[in-house]
């Protein structure tokens, strides 16, 4: 029986963030895995559709060669070759998270292992049985399949199968707009495949602002994506050679989606499946295992971090609570975890990101909420670089404290740090416009943005007043 400070379950970014802090600290640490260290986010997320989202956007550039002067050139996608390119970037973002280089760091790992509770502080490891004064659940979270008839034999993929396809299907259905399904759908689509999505929600990405999603929608029907908003798919069957997906809205009225492939992208649940949560006590709720401020479970000592408590199912919020749910695990003193300024992106083109509230969020809370934006058609940059699509809108309270940033452009992932920061620490939006911003960069945006808030007090109404009087007064004063 091994003793242990402490064991993580599970190898993806919370499970390896805590079992190397712990190791670094000088606490045995053992982590248990039992497929490759690097989780969802290296295997089958965050990497792999990044390094697809960037040939998409290649093939999109050249397929516009006209608009930037080029003679038009006539785009034919290689896609194993796309894919092999893919398989090489995980390969090559996959050493941070090589076994060896853990083991040099003194996690103690089982690889290829499934962990199972035997009480709070006792798992049992292929026979193994490792005891530990404290356990971190980093189990992640896997796609769910919506109950639609006919669907199991019809045959689907979810994101891991089609990332696994060695030949492009000449069409695809994807069910849900969220995230997974609206990159897949725009990446798929400007390979060349003719991409039908239906989802219950009206707008693509229901969790964003729908100004965000209205504009999404219109850059995903450019690149030529179907999107029948408001329709739940309930029925699969097989025609012609095809697949076919009916879907029904709330007034009962169907729409079929055709394709060769279907692709299901309707959500994800927390990876629980055989770990004997019930063996320590581990409650779950609806969203995933419970947890409470602290990132502790209703067990003493079993922490959980990442996808698996349901809570943001994002890798950069994954790290963060594999943080706190280490520092909580191995000392006294408790650190609750923060979520309130939490930014995302989706990494379609234009890409989509957010912190804080929404403007209907802020103003189901507040009446003196204010609403700064710019349109990156307006944006020098933007224009040079044939990019002026989309546009920043920062939601403020009436003395401009931040309490949302929103912005759908280029790069905007890259764009939404400044508002983040902003917010973290209590920035007002007033210094986002006095600060210097280089020209001509995407970055100007956030500034342009947030210079309404001095156009609209000092250019409008009562001040534009005072201060004509005042240039009046001057005027007689000096001549
Ligand atoms: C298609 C897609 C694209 C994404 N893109 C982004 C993005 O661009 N940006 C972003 O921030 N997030 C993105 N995400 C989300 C991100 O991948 C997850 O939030 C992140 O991977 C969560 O990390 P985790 O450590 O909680 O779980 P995971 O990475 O899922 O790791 C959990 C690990 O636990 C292991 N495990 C499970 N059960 C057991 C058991 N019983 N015993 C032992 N091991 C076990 C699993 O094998 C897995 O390796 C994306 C997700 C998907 C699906
Ligand atoms: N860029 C990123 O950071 C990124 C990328 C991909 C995934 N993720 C993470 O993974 C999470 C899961 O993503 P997701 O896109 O699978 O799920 P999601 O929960 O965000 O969206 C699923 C969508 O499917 C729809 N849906 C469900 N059942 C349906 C049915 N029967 N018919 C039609 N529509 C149906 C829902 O209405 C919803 O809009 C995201 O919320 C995000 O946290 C992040």
């Amino acid at each position: 029986m091994g003793a242990y400070d402490l064991v993580v379950v599970g190898g993806g970014t919370a499970g390896l963030v805590a079992a190397a802090g712990g190791a670094s600290l000088g606490a045995r640490v053992a982590l248990v895995e039992r497929d490759k260290l690097g989780g969802d986010c290296l295997h089958y997320g965050c990497v792999p559709t990044k390094t697809l989202v960037r040939s998409a956007k290649v093939a999109h550039t050249l397929a516009r060669a006209r608009d930037f002067g080029m003679k038009p050139v006539r785009v034919e996608v290689d896609f194993p070759a796309v894919m092999e390119r893919m398989r090489r970037a995980v390969e090559t973002v996959g050493a941070h998270d090589d076994p060896a280089r853990f083991e040099r760091m003194g996690v103690e790992l089982y690889l290829g292992k499934e962990a199972r509770f035997e009480s709070p502080r006792e798992l049992s490891v292929s026979g193994k049985r490792l005891k530990s004064v404290s356990v971190i659940l980093a189990t992640g979270s896997h796609s769910v399949t919506p109950r639609i008839e006919g669907i199991e034999e019809v045959g689907y993929v979810t994101h891991v199968e089609a990332l696994g396809l060695e030949r492009l299907p000449s069409s695809l259905v994807v069910v849900g707009s969220g995230p997974i399904g609206c990159e897949f759908a725009q990446i798929f689509a400007r390979f060349g495949c003719r991409v039908t999505m239906v989802c219950a929600s009206p707008l693509p990405l229901p969790r964003e602002d729908p100004e965000i999603g209205e504009a999404l929608l219109r850059f995903l029907e450019d690149d030529g994506v179907a999107h029948h908003g408001g329709f739940v798919a309930r029925e699969a069957r097989a025609e012609g050679g095809e697949k076919v997906v009916t879907a029904y809205d709330a007034d009962g009225q169907a729409v079929e989606a055709r394709g060769e492939e279907i692709l299901i992208a309707a959500g994800r649940a927390a990876t629980v499946g055989g770990l004997g949560l019930e063996n320590a006590g581990i409650a779950q709720v609806s969203t995933g295992v419970m947890v409470d401020e602290y990132l502790c479970t209703s067990a003493p000592d079993v922490y959980a971090a990442g996808d698996v408590t349901g809570k943001h199912l994002y890798t950069h919020v994954a790290d963060y609570q594999a943080k706190v749910a280490l520092g909580n695990a191995l000392f006294p003193i408790k650190r609750k975890a923060d979520y309130s300024v939490v930014p995302w992106t989706t990494f379609t083109d234009p890409e989509v990101a957010r912190v804080g509230l929404t403007e209907r969020q802020a103003r189901e809370r507040r009446d003196d909420v204010k609403v700064y934006r710019y349109g990156f058609d307006d944006l020098d940059r933007a224009v040079a670089d044939g990019e002026p699509n989309g546009f920043a809108k920062i939601v403020t309270d009436g003395k401009g404290r931040i309490l949302g940033g929103h912005i759908i452009g280029p790069d905007a992932g890259n764009l939404i740090p400044e508002v983040v920061l902003a917010m973290r620490r209590n920035i007002p939006v007033q210094a986002l416009s006095t600060t210097i911003h280089v020209y001509p960069t995407l970055s100007e945006v956030v500034k342009r943005a947030a210079d309404n808030y001095y156009r609209e007090k000092l250019f409008t109404g009562r001040n534009r007043k005072l201060l004509s009087a005042f240039f009046g007064l001057k005027r007689r004063l000096l001549s």
